[in-house]
């Protein structure tokens, strides 16, 4: 076996990240070989690729054909099983997402806080919370709002780009895998980003350049390299993210559900939670009275849009009238059914309309 030819498909090719996309154009940051820095390639994508209508998103692990290593060129020919992928902002292989707020200028609003969170919860990655800004805050009131988060679920991460305390924490949060950030405006994004990442300044003006547009649109994601490791997206900044997750699973999006429910369940399986008898979420803990609002919210929204289902059910009706029925199964709302990935694309779609509506003037 090992004495035959090697066939074409048994070479060797480079495999890399996607790092950013323009027009027809992938920047590729080819795994640790050549350690460091690690050379970027500027790929095409093969035609075979185009023909299939593969797409190649920010994230993408991808296959380098034929590099060429002193112009920095090559051929994108393959692309790898996506881990994850969120449709807006269009990035595939995220890990998480990495939520900041500030506990001063602005002050921390629990309730936005807690839409946020949410909104985040609902893509399955995993979140992390940082606030920024600690240096306006004395130490007393950081630890009560550190150990009321913990109570929410989540082990806040305090820092201060100002003064730069708590970054190289941060930067080991980040440190593996691709982090979406995320925040309302004026936490100090922006800043975190050039603190981490010098060179994303410069790389941002010249892609901005190239495509005529600012970097906050979010039709252009790119991926920066942390020095630690980890690559980060910037996410434009919005203010009330709109919730669009089922009352059925907004549940899942609470780490004080998901909590109090692995040990004994509620009694009915669909348990929202509210005065049904065996309940064990309803309760004394804080946030209880957001998860409540929220799901009317999700309620309204779900009665809506089995009105718009219903109108467009009757169409469909009519429109095949006389020729062939089809009938599709219904999903039956099971016990903590997890979001599908088309639920998971219309939130971030959803998410990344109002970070438009929000930012382009
Ligand atoms: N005191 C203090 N100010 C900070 C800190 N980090 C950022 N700022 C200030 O906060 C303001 C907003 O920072 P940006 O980085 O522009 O915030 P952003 O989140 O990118 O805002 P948008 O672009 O509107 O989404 C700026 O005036 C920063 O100088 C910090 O750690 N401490
Ligand atoms: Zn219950």
């Amino acid at each position: 076996m090992s004495d035959r030819p090697l066939m074409e498909s048994e070479v060797w090719y480079p495999q890399g990240t996607v790092l950013a996309v323009q027009a027809n154009f992938y920047h590729v940051q080819l795994d640790s070989n050549p350690p460091p820095p690690t050379p970027s390639l500027l790929c095409t994508r093969r035609t075979r690729l185009k023909k299939v209508g593969q797409q190649v998103m920010v994230g993408d692990r991808v296959v380098v054909e034929e590099p060429d290593w002193e112009g920095n060129r090559g051929a994108i020919g393959e692309v790898l099983p996506r881990r994850t992928e969120l449709d807006r902002p269009p990035v595939a292989n995220a890990d998480r997402i990495l939520l900041l707020f500030t506990l001063d200028e602005p002050s921390l609003d629990p309730w936005q806080l807690s839409r946020f969170l949410v909104k985040a919860e609902s893509t399955q990655l995993s979140v992390e919370l940082c606030l920024n800004k600690c240096d306006l805050v004395n130490e007393q009131e950081q630890e009560a709002w550190r150990s009321r988060l913990r109570q929410w679920g989540y082990e806040p991460l305090l820092m201060s780009v100002k003064t730069g305390s708590g970054l190289e924490a941060l930067e080991q949060r980040l440190e593996r895998g691709i982090t979406i950030l995320a925040g309302p405006s004026g936490v100090g994004k922006s800043s975190t980003i050039n603190r981490l990442i010098p060179q994303a300044n410069l790389r941002v003006a010249q892609v901005s350049g190239k495509l005529g547009r600012g970097r906050h649109t979010t039709r252009h994601v790119e991926l920066f390299e942390l020095e630690q490791g980890g690559l980060l997206a910037d996410t434009p900044g919005f203010n009330q993210p709109q919730l669009t997750t089922t009352a059925q699973n907004l549940g899942d999006c609470f780490p004080e559900i998901r909590q109090r429910r692995d040990g004994n369940g509620c009694h009915f399986s669909d348990c929202r939670h509210r005065d049904e008898p065996g309940c064990q979420i309803r309760g004394d803990w804080e946030r209880y009275e957001h998860y409540l609002t929220f799901l009317e919210e999700a309620i309204a929204q779900d009665t809506a849009q089995q009105h718009s289902g219903e109108e467009e059910s009757s169409f469909k009706r009519k429109a095949q009238a006389g020729g062939e029925r089809r009938y599709e199964p219904k999903l039956a709302s099971k016990k903590y059914r997890r979001q599908s990935r088309r639920r998971q694309h219309q939130t971030l779609q959803e998410l990344c309309e109002e970070l438009d509506e929000h930012n382009e003037p």
